[in-house]
Formats: structure tokens, C-alpha cells, sequence
């Protein structure tokens, strides 16, 4: 199995003038080449913060302070911003941020700011540059003449595709999706995902996609990971989750039981009591406890570490140990 990605021990932390805040505290997990990892937990729980910390671009006052990330056999924690910027971000992996599509410049037409990113990172002759950018286009699904718009005159899903096709223009193995489908409508949502997993297919790419939403989750994802105050709660496949033994963390089962289903009648919906701790002040032992109703005592005292309970299932819970 090839690991295309190999996260260790990583923690992010932004220190804020209270202190600092744990946004990712000691994360680990692997992707193989060609999967969709989906990453998902409440708002607040590190979801964006991860992948920011993997492109090793912190928003200040964040500072990566322990862990290593390796792409491609390399710990890219040890390059400098310059090898980072030339050899790494947006070629090996890029990042669909939340709201991208928002942040298009109103004053240039799509071509020109398609080149601009292009050409600032490959020395390409116009015309080449020009061809790339049409053949991504169509790749997201658009015809040749967007390119000549501007932004304003362009619909939500078409900005979307218009972003997802920057992510991909540099051809990186693993591209990070942060909430791709938010602020749009559910017919555009669907069009999104589908032309997600119509990527993965055909470029065999690697996808990181993060959401808060599991139904969403569940459609895209070869595995999950459940992330919990700055921590892995769980890492499973979509059957190890989503099939019929239910996942084995109390907070992923939670969860579940909070999220509406598609093809599933629920009388009502659960929610989880409680609100997420303060990553200021993260608490002693397992994070969830406050809020976990299968808590014993050992869950206040100690933090559990995150265990393969069987292959390929990753779980952070004494309950599930013993
Ligand atoms: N620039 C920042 N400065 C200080 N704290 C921050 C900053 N950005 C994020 N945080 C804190 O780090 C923690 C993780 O935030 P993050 O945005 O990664 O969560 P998230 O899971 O992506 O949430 P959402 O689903 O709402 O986007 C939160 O406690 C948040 O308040």
C-alpha cells in the first residue's frame, strides 16, 4: 500500500493573547494514493485548522509546534517557505478553501486570474499556459467561453468549478476540499459532489474533504475520520462507520444519531448535550467525557490513545478497549 500522505503526532496551536488555543493537538492518521478521506466533527473541532497545517500555512497566530507531515517520502515540515511555496503547496497539495469562490478578484476575467496563478508558479509559454487552463475548465465542466467573464457574472456552482479547477491546474496528488458544497443550493451541492468523485476517477487523485455534514460525508468518502476537540476521536471505512455494527466511538455514534438520513425514516432526531470544550483550556482526560454518557471513571482521569481495534479501525476510547 502506497502512503501518499503520513501525519504524525501534528498539533497546531494559535497563541492568543488568553493563551493558547489547541486547534489540531496531536493528530495522526495516513491516506493511500487514490482514496477520499473525509474528515469531519462539530464546528470548531480543527477541521480547518488541519488543513491549513498540512499545506504548512498556519493563519496567525498559529504556529505548527510538534509532528511531521510526509508527502511523498518527505518530512515537509523541515523545508523552508521557499521550498515550501516551489516545491509543495499547490504541487503536491492544494487547498479548496471555505468561501474560495467568494474570493475571486471582481476585476479580472476568469483567464486572467487562472494565468496569473499559473504562470506564478510554472514558467510556461502563453499558449501552453492557455491550453492548460482550458483543458481544466472542461475538466470541471465548463465550456471554453467562462473564461472570458468575470467573476460577478458567473452563478455560485460556476465559481466553485472555477476554484476546484485552480486546486487541480498544478496537478498536486492530494487536494484538500474545506466544506466545497456550503452556500450553495442542494442541486448544486449534488453537481459538486459528483464532479468530486468524477475527478477522483479520472485523475486518481487523493481527496482530504472536510464537512461537517456526514450524509455528505458518507457519499464521498472511502474513510472517515472523526475529529473532537483538536483530537482523532475515530478512523474507520465508510462500511466500519456507516454499516450495519454502527461506529464505535460514543461521540461518532452521536453523531449519527443527530444527522438526518436520506433513505432512513427517524421519528426524531437526536443532538448531543453539552457543548464542545474550550481549546483554551482543553480538559483533563478524555476530551468527550463531559458530554459522553458511557463515561467511567478512568475517562476524567486519563487521555486514551488512539488504537487500530481492528484493521484499519482507529479508535480513541477506554470504553472500546475493553
Ligand atoms: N486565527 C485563529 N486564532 C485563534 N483561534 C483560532 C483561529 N482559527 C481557529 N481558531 C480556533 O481553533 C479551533 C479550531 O478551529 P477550526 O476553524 O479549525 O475548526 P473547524 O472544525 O474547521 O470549524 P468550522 O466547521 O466551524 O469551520 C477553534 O477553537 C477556533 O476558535
Amino acid at each position: 500500500m502506497e502512503k501518499i500522505l503520513d501525519v504524525r503526532n501534528l498539533k497546531l496551536h494559535y497563541f492568543t493573547t488568553k493563551g493558547a488555543v489547541h486547534g489540531v493537538d496531536g493528530v495522526s492518521f495516513y491516506m493511500k494514493a487514490g482514496e477520499t478521506l473525509g474528515v469531519v466533527g462539530e464546528s470548531g473541532c480543527g477541521k480547518t485548522t488541519l488543513g491549513t497545517a498540512l499545506l504548512n500555512m498556519p493563519t496567525p497566530p498559529g504556529k505548527i509546534v510538534d509532528g511531521e507531515i510526509i508527502i511523498d517520502g518527505k518530512d515537509i515540515l523541515k523545508l523552508n517557505e521557499n521550498e515550501l511555496r516551489k516545491n509543495v503547496r499547490w504541487e503536491k497539495i492544494s487547498m479548496v478553501f471555505q468561501g474560495a469562490m467568494n474570493c475571486l478578484t471582481p476585476v479580472y476575467t476568469v483567464e486572467k486570474q487562472m494565468m496569473e496563478t499559473l504562470q506564478h508558479h510554472r514558467k510556461m509559454k502563453e499558449k501552453e499556459a492557455r491550453e492548460r487552463i482550458k483543458k481544466y475548465v472542461n475538466l470541471v465542466g465548463l465550456s471554453d467561453d467562462v473564461l472570458k467573464r468575470y467573476p460577478h457574472e458567473l452563478s455560485g456552482g460556476m465559481k466553485q468549478r472555477i476554484v476546484i479547477a485552480m486546486a487541480l491546474f498544478l496537478e498536486p496528488r492530494v487536494v484538500i476540499c474545506d466544506e466545497p458544497t456550503t452556500a450553495l443550493d442542494v442541486v448544486v451541492q449534488a453537481q459538486i459532489i459528483n464532479l468530486l468523485k468524477e475527478l477522483k476517477e479520472k485523475l486518481k487523485l487523493s481527496f482530504i474533504f472536510i464537512t461537517h455534514d456526514l450524509s455528505t460525508e458518507a457519499e464521498v468518502s472511502d474513510r472517515i475520520m472523526v475529529m473532537y476537540a483538536g483530537k482523532v476521536a475515530e478512523i474507520g471505512t465508510n462500511e466500519q462507520i456507516y454499516g450495519s455494527q454502527g461506529p464505535a466511538h460514543p461521540y461518532t455514534r452521536r453523531l449519527l444519531a443527530a444527522t438526518p438520513r436520506l433513505h432512513k425514516k427517524v421519528n426524531k432526531l437526536d443532538f448531543i448535550p453539552g457543548t464542545p470544550p474550550d481549546l483554551l483550556n482543553p480538559p483533563e482526560g478524555c476530551r468527550f467525557h463531559l458530554r459522553c454518557d458511557v463515561a467511567m471513571d478512568k475517562c476524567k482521569k486519563e487521555e486514551p490513545p488512539v488504537k487500530e481495534i481492528e484493521p484499519g479501525h482507529f479508535v480513541a476510547c477506554w470504553r472500546c478497549f475493553e
